[in-house]
């Protein structure tokens, strides 16, 4: 496919020459002879490449520069100046171009210089990307009174060594919070390990935490450690504790207390310093009022109680918030046109920060490359009824059927990882990945 380059110049004669010398060397050239024009082409089609001269009747193309950057980090810009003008060079430069070339233009050597721009504007690309994958995610608390109280506590929490219970909705952050205490404790190097006790029942949540000796059970071919060995002298994340059956709460109770436990089917006593950190989005009070849940592992589990306020009452954090994971995502703030936070602000939004992020990414997706964000790519949150905006408006793309088909195999195997992870050919620790995954992409 031929570069797209977009050169924006007001003098016709200049543009004329451009145009037949880069069409001719296999480049796509559009023109622009003003901002306004210019600014028209980059929301109407992405581009490889951008041509600028500093002068236009409408205004100033240093300013212009930030505006693209806002929206595209990593568009090749070369600027044209007056011959000379190396003051003015040197801000385009520092505003954010990539290159510079003095008037009159030699095609020759700017070709050159868009060769090298463009070759380097793939790898900026390719780096971005690589990064965002590779990228851990960090907490945002924000401004707002509340969250700045919890952000308080999370520190103090951090650098104790005590049990914490943090409770919210779904998708407010309560793994993010757990994950970031952990990585802010003592017990930083050792490893955080994550367990969702509403997607295992009875034994086998007890074989995953526990673990089991050969022989315990039939297709227990051989001794196989538990997560609290794993956790050992780290975190232990246990993800929606509310969910967990009494049977195995009287077992983690004991675990508590003794800091000691018995794979199934051994007799040997284990030992595991392991510091727990619970989460649940019920009110484990009422949990406990109802007899689902154990007054004395409660106690043990909640020394110290952080609770996420839900998105739609911390919206002055909104703007701030959204800023924060467009960046996350690569992208500027600025990529947002002016009246889309209105409809951010009027959405109840019932899977929180989770589904804020989804919201952006689909519409960073559905946008072509180097264009605003508009109420169109959110058309989503106004047609449809809260909660059901990120998953019914659209087909399932691949990840979604490959999500399907996953879950599907946990069922079929009666919620067996070691087997459902043998029968999809993944390893138990890819499988417990994609389970996560799946939990994450849900509202
Ligand atoms: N404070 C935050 N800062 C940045 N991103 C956040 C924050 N809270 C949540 N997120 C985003 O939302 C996603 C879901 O967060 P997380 O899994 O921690 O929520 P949760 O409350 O544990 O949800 P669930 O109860 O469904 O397990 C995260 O992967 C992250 O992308």
């Amino acid at each position: 496919m031929k570069p797209a380059v977009l050169l924006i110049e007001d003098n016709e004669g200049t543009r004329f020459g451009f145009f037949r010398y880069f069409s001719k060397e296999g480049y796509e050239i559009s023109e622009a002879a003003d901002l306004a024009s210019a600014t028209h082409s980059l929301a109407s089609r992405p581009f490889d490449a951008i041509v600028l001269d500093i002068n236009l009747p409408d205004g100033n193309g240093l300013d212009f520069i930030e505006t693209v950057r806002g929206q595209d980090p990593c568009i090749p810009i070369i600027v044209i100046t007056g011959s000379g003008d190396v003051p003015l060079a040197v801000e385009a430069m520092q505003r954010g171009a990539d290159n510079f070339l003095s008037k009159p233009v030699d095609n020759a050597a700017l070709g050159a210089y868009l060769r090298k721009t463009l070759e380097i504007g793939t790898l900026k690309r390719r780096l971005s990307a690589q990064k965002r994958l590779t990228q851990k995610e960090d907490i945002f608390f924000g401004r707002n009174r509340y969250m700045q109280e919890i952000s308080h506590i999370a520190r103090a929490a951090a650098s104790g060594d005590t049990p914490v219970l943090i409770t919210g909705e779904t998708g407010t952050g309560k793994g993010m919070l757990a994950n970031w205490i952990h990585r802010h404790s003592k017990r930083s190097s050792q490893e955080f390990v994550s367990l969702n006790c509403s997607s295992l029942r009875g034994e086998m949540l007890a074989r995953e935490l526990f673990g089991n000796a050969r022989g315990a059970f039939t297709s227990a071919d051989q001794d196989r450690k538990g997560l609290l060995d794993i956790a050992d002298r780290g975190t232990l994340f246990l993800d929606e504790i509310g969910d967990m059956g009494m049977e195995i709460q009287a077992q983690l109770l004991k675990v508590l207390e003794e800091k000691t436990y018995r794979r199934l089917g051994d007799v040997k006593l284990y030992r595991s310093d392991f510091r727990p950190i619970c989460a649940t989005h019920h009110n484990i009070e009422n949990l406990v009022r109802e007899k689902l849940f154990r007054q004395d592992l409660m106690y043990r589990i909640n020394l110290v109680v952080i609770h996420l306020p839900p998105l739609r009452e911390r919206l002055d954090d909104l703007p701030s918030l959204v800023a924060y994971l467009l960046r996350t995502l690569g992208v500027s703030e600025a990529v947002l046109e002016d009246d889309v936070m209105q409809v951010l602000m009027d959405y109840p939004w019932p899977g929180n920060i989770r589904e804020l992020k989804n919201v952006l990414e689909r519409a960073l997706l559905l946008a072509p490359r180097g264009t605003r964000l508009g109420r169109e790519h959110f058309s989503c949150l106004i047609q449809h009824p809260p909660g059901r905006a990120t998953q019914e408006s659209c087909s399932p793309t691949v990840q979604e059927i490959q999500q399907r088909h996953i879950q599907q195999v946990v069922e079929q195997m009666n919620g067996d990882l070691v087997q459902a992870a043998k029968s999809l050919n993944i390893s138990r620790a890819t499988l417990y990945r994609r389970l996560k995954q799946i939990r994450d992409s849900q509202p």
